[in-house]
């Protein structure tokens, strides 16, 4: 039975057991932070690299949650360390590539863009070419035995410059050479502080020039002038995370994190204008948590930002070290907010809305694929 308009609009309350049906739509997922950990130990043992913490899977999987769990950036990104180390060669590179799509796919993920930094998959001396096109071949090889089991997905990359280097221009090249082969758009990671975007502004110069998508790290471990150097100097599409975006609002007193309802906010000129010109936050609760973004999931800004009808998009960041999912990362937002399916509907509409592929493509996405699998769920 089609729902009518008043029954669509009753909450229809999350249920855990079907999360994986519900199509979801993923911006911002690191390949070398979602690794299976079995895959970290053979990739070592076949490279001889022996500096794992540990040698065993269920080991190795709680060394890097809990040394994600730092409340740290700096320490969190160390992490990565051991993921990049057995990430050298085409090989390594398409395997991990390929496991991430079948991954992504099996939790009910239609819609991928993945990404990674080319610049540190070259120590055994591959070119920044050749790693992007392992990690191509990977994704189309993923997504191909995803639909072999009735799960299909489209996956897209993003290249990463990391922030505190100097090759976010070359990078920036790279992104537009690939753009018909997968690649469809840029970004910048790594450690915030100290390491403002405005240093890069030749590549996002260069990526507009081009007619060409890019997404920031901005607002995680550092404030609101990072965010504003993002969006008003670089120019970024999208933001990766923007929870500080919260600190240019004031909430009048009593407001709580998990309010339905949020009235009387004042909006500062930064937050304004995120919100006026509908720029996607990229938002990532359990990493986020990680990394002493935010205290705690309960003090999430994500449900005031969403009653505030800021574009928020639910995303993982780095399954590996935050062992989570897709589905966890709904689960973890539905406790806490009391969010139903037409919730993650409108999620995962804002996220679909926001990816770096053509607008007709998204538009059949929507149509298509994410309307007709929610309407089930709603029922
Ligand atoms: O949440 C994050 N904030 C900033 N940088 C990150 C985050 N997660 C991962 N990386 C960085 O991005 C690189 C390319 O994928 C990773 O190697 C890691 O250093
Ligand atoms: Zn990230």
């Amino acid at each position: 039975m089609s729902a009518t308009p008043s029954s669509r609009n009753r909450p229809v309350a999350f249920d855990h057991a079907s999360v994986i049906l519900a199509p979801k739509v993923l911006l911002h997922d690191h390949l070398d932070g979602g690794l299976r950990p079995q895959t970290v130990l053979e990739l070592a043992r076949e490279s001889g690299y022996d500096e794992l913490p540990a040698d065993d899977v269920e080991g190795l999987a709680r060394w890097f949650r809990e040394s994600a769990d730092s409340g740290s950036l700096v320490r969190y990104l160390e992490t990565f360390t051991h993921t990049v180390a057995v990430m050298q060669t085409a090989p390594a590179l398409r395997r991990v590539a390929g496991e991430c799509a079948e991954d992504l796919a099996a939790d009910g993920v239609v819609y991928a863009e993945i990404r990674f930094a080319p610049e540190q998959h070259l120590t055994d001396g591959l070119s920044l070419d050749e790693v992007v096109e392992a990690v191509l071949e990977g994704f189309v090889e993923g997504a191909e035995a995803a639909a072999a089991v009735g799960k299909p997905i489209e996956v897209r990359c993003l290249v990463t410059a990391m922030r505190h280097a100097a090759r976010s221009r070359e990078i920036a090249e790279l992104a537009v050479r690939f753009r018909d082969r997968g690649v469809v758009g840029f970004d910048i990671a790594g450690a915030e502080a100290g390491h403002p975007p405005s240093r890069h502004l030749d590549a996002f110069e260069y990526m507009r020039a081009n007619n060409a998508p890019f997404t920031i790290h901005a607002g995680e471990a550092f404030g609101l002038p990072s965010i504003h150097e993002a969006i008003s100097f670089c120019g970024a599409d999208r933001l990766g995370h923007g929870v500080r975006v919260m600190d240019d609002i004031e909430l009048p007193s009593g407001t709580g994190a998990a309010d339905r309802v949020v009235t009387g906010a004042s909006l500062g000129r930064v937050a304004n204008y995120v919100r006026d010109k509908r720029i996607p936050l990229e938002m990532c609760p359990s990493s986020n948590v990680q990394t002493g973004a935010v205290a705690s999931i309960a003090e999430h800004p994500f449900n005031v930002l969403a009653r505030l009808r800021f574009r928020v998009t639910v995303n993982t960041d780095n399954r590996l070290m935050s062992d989570t999912t897709m589905s966890k990362e709904f689960g973890v937002l539905a406790d806490q907010f009391g969010y139903g399916w037409a919730d993650f509907e409108r999620f995962t509409v804002n996220a679909m809305k926001s990816a770096f592929i053509h607008f007709d493509e998204r538009l059949r996405l929507i149509d298509e694929v994410i309307k007709p699998g929610y309407a089930v769920l709603i029922g």
